[in-house]
């Protein structure tokens, strides 16, 4: 009976592929930005999805020990085959990104390299990246501490310079120094960035960066003075366990002096201290760095949940007409769309912004070569606020398309839990998201104090300029009102924080309202990139038209649901507001026939995916039939622990009612 009914579904799907009305292939181009990527990613993504090796649907049911073993054979397995094939940088990291399994790889390529090329001098790049490169050494980014890690400067891990040995002396002083959450460290990494405050001459200068070996290269035990272990269980079954995120302290541990990162400052022989010409929050680069690539996989991550949750909408049928007719499939109940197509459009606004992102990223970083810091602080505030909004916004609609799925979205096998569990410690790593928003507030505010003197604000804060314009007018197109929103409620902000006695006490006070003007100033970037990216030549019968429709839905959604601080500005009136909304229940109507195709344009094969519900061809139902007797309780028909607490029990209800 199941078979017949599986085999309706995969037809159901078919239809749904059949109604669409654009052209799929050129939409994956679109998705992917090139025919090229597209291909490549194609290939890696077959290559893990065909090797046993990298098989991942039975995660959640291994123990933290088997699950780290595993975790340490994948990686091991990755880097033989990306050695074997020859693979470019592009393609191995595909490669990395498709095995899917978070582990102490991550952080050496995404914060240890990085940190070496962005802090290193020339000459200790040249000593320090080859092994890198090649893992003869394994590297961690330990920054963090138990007693703090979003106030970086107040970290208490030292490094005092000892002019006799030409060394530093590493410590950690107080249980707080111990370093505490770098990924990694537990019990993968040979070698970390340790960042901690530099002393010579007597004086404290402040945070900087060191190379410092940790295990031994010959049998991993840790090196002299230096205490380390695995922090711990963390949430969810599966997900993030897979990482040794760990604890390392420090008892006097000497290193060379030329371990210290000296590209921005330097300690000479004699226990100088020396500041090179560039701005001492390049400092913070690493973090740039990553916050600009975690914008990017915020919108893999919602690609992947929405696509679960469409495929399976589609499948799914609850309720029927009156007359017995068939029953009704979820994704044509209305509320079903509201809820759904705005993620859908969501994951197409991330993933261009993140383009976006990584274009001024590059675009800043080859400033920075030839020592131009004008754009540094766009980079910190668009890395930062974006960051911040994009995971916020990527980990509600994860548990929403779990709610999206009923009740199976709620198994292990639909995928969407350890989704879930993986992803939402984003909103903390690399910068905790309400800290990074007070990080663009901040400048914002220091952009709409510069308004008055005459001081053109630049790049993304260009709109501010309009002022004027922008405080007086009613607004009739989309994007006014989205600027009028944000100029309005900084300028509010400014206003309010004029009348504190001081400065800073205004900030603190009016923080929850700075955290608002912040992500109203974020989203207005997130639809200006949809726009101007719907507003390029995209090829392909249709695909223009679609992410037209989805760059509407998006900034229609965003306004509706924030129609408060429009309303509150006078940004829009309430008539605007209500025809804003009629108009979303329109376009919801035009993503519906598109909806499987759309999320099929995101090119994932199911072993990426990894959910029952999300399957290509719609097979669900058998497909959770059968998974459900791989979990190892049904391994017995009588449960262990029969025996020992159930018998007895049922034995004395026997006793008990024939009494
Ligand atoms: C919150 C701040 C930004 C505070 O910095 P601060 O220097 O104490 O204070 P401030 O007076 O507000 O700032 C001074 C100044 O520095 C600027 N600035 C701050 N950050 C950056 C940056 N990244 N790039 C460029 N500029 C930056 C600020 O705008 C200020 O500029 P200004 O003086 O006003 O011109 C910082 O300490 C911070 O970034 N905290 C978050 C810590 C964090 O992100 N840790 C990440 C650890 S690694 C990790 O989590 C890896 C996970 C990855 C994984 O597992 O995948
Ligand atoms: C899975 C995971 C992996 C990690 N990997 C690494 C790694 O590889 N290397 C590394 O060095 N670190 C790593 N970290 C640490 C991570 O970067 C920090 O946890 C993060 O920066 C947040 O800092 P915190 O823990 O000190 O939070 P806290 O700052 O203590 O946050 C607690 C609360 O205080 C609030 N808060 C803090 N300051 C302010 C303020 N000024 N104004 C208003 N509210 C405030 C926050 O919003 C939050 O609600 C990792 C963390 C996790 C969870």
């Amino acid at each position: 009976m199941a078979v017949d009914h599986a085999a309706a579904e995969v037809d159901h799907l078919a239809a749904e592929r059949a109604a669409a009305r654009f052209d799929v292939e050129a939409m994956k181009i679109a998705w992917a930005g090139s025919r090229h990527a597209v291909d490549v990613a194609d290939r890696m993504a077959r290559l893990v999805a065909s090797d046993p090796v990298f098989r991942k649907d039975n995660r959640t049911m291994l123990s933290r020990k088997d699950l780290f073993k595993d975790t340490l054979r994948k990686a091991a397995h990755a880097w033989k085959r990306i050695v074997e094939l020859r693979l470019t940088e592009e393609e191995a990291s595909l490669l990395r990104q498709y095995v899917d399994q978070p582990g102490y790889v991550d952080l050496h390529w995404g914060m240890f390299v990085p940190a070496i090329k962005g802090q290193g001098t020339e000459e200790q790049q040249k000593k320090w990246l080859p092994l890198a490169y090649k893992f003869q050494i394994i590297g961690c980014y330990a920054q963090t501490e138990l007693g703090h890690g979003s106030n970086v400067q107040g970290l208490e891990t030292t490094a005092t310079f000892d002019p006799m040995t030409d060394e530093f002396v590493i410590h950690s002083p107080t249980l707080t120094s111990s370093k505490w959450w770098p990924g990694g460290l537990g019990k993968a990494s040979t070698h970390a960035v340790v960042y901690a405050r530099l002393i010579t001459e007597g004086k404290d200068y402040g945070i900087h960066g060191f190379i410092v070996q940790l295990r031994s290269l010959e049998d991993h035990s840790p090196l002299p003075g230096v205490t380390l272990g695995d922090i711990g269980g963390k949430f969810g079954s599966g997900a993030y366990n897979s990482m040794d995120n760990g604890v390392l302290r420090f008892d006097h541990v000497r290193i060379p002096r030329d371990q210290m990162l000296m590209r921005l400052s330097q300690v000479t022989r004699e226990g100088k201290y020396v500041q090179s010409d560039v701005p001492k929050q390049l400092l913070y680069g690493t973090m740039v760095y990553v916050r600009q690539s975690i914008v990017a996989d915020a919108s893999k991550a919602l690609s992947r949940a929405v696509c679960i949750a469409v495929r399976y909408s589609a499948i799914r049928k609850q309720f029927g007409s009156q007359d017995g007719g068939p029953e009704t499939q979820v994704l044509n109940y209305r509320t079903q769309q509201s809820r759904l197509f705005p993620l859908l459009a969501s994951a197409y606004a991330f993933r261009f912004v993140g383009d976006w992102l990584n274009w001024l990223y590059t675009d800043v970083t080859q400033k920075l070569e030839v020592k131009d810091y004008s754009t540094l602080q766009e980079a910190h505030a668009c890395t930062a606020g974006l960051k911040a909004v994009t995971t916020s916004a990527t980990a509600d609609a994860i548990e929403e398309c779990r709610k999206l799925c009923g009740g199976h979205g709620y198994l292990n096998s639909s995928g969407l839990p350890e989704l879930f569990a993986v992803y939402v410690p984003a909103c903390t790593y690399e910068g905790d998201n309400v800290v990074l928003l007070l990080q663009v507030a901040r400048i914002l505010m220091k952009t709409v104090s510069q308004l008055t003197s005459g001081k053109q604000p630049v790049g993304t804060m260009a709109y501010m300029g309009k002022v004027q314009h922008l405080m007086q007018s009613k607004c009739a197109v989309k994007t006014e009102a989205f600027e009028a929103r944000a100029l309005r409620m900084a300028v509010n902000c400014a206003q309010n924080i004029g009348q504190a006695s001081n400065q800073e006490e205004g900030f603190y006070e009016r923080s929850p309202d700075l955290l608002e003007a912040a992500v109203a100033h974020i989203q207005l970037i997130i639809v200006t990139k949809f726009i101007e990216k719907v507003h390029q030549d995209i090829p392909g019968h249709g695909v223009k038209e679609q992410l037209q429709n989805l760059c509407n839905v998006y900034a229609l959604y965003t306004l509706h649901k924030h129609l408060g601080d429009f309303l509150a500005t006078g940004s829009l009136t309430p008539k605007q507001g209500a025809l804003a909304n009629e108009q979303l229940g329109k376009l919801y109507a035009q993503v519906r026939p598109n909806a499987v195709a759309l999320v099929d344009a995101f090119n994932y094969t199911d072993h990426y995916l990894g959910s029952v519900l999300g399957r290509y061809d719609g097979n669900v139902y058998p497909a959770l039939y059968e998974e459900a007797w791989k979990d190892p309780l049904n391994e017995t028909v009588v449960p262990e622990g029969y025996h020992e607490y159930l018998r007895p029990l049922l034995k004395q209800q026997l006793k008990l009612s024939r009494l």
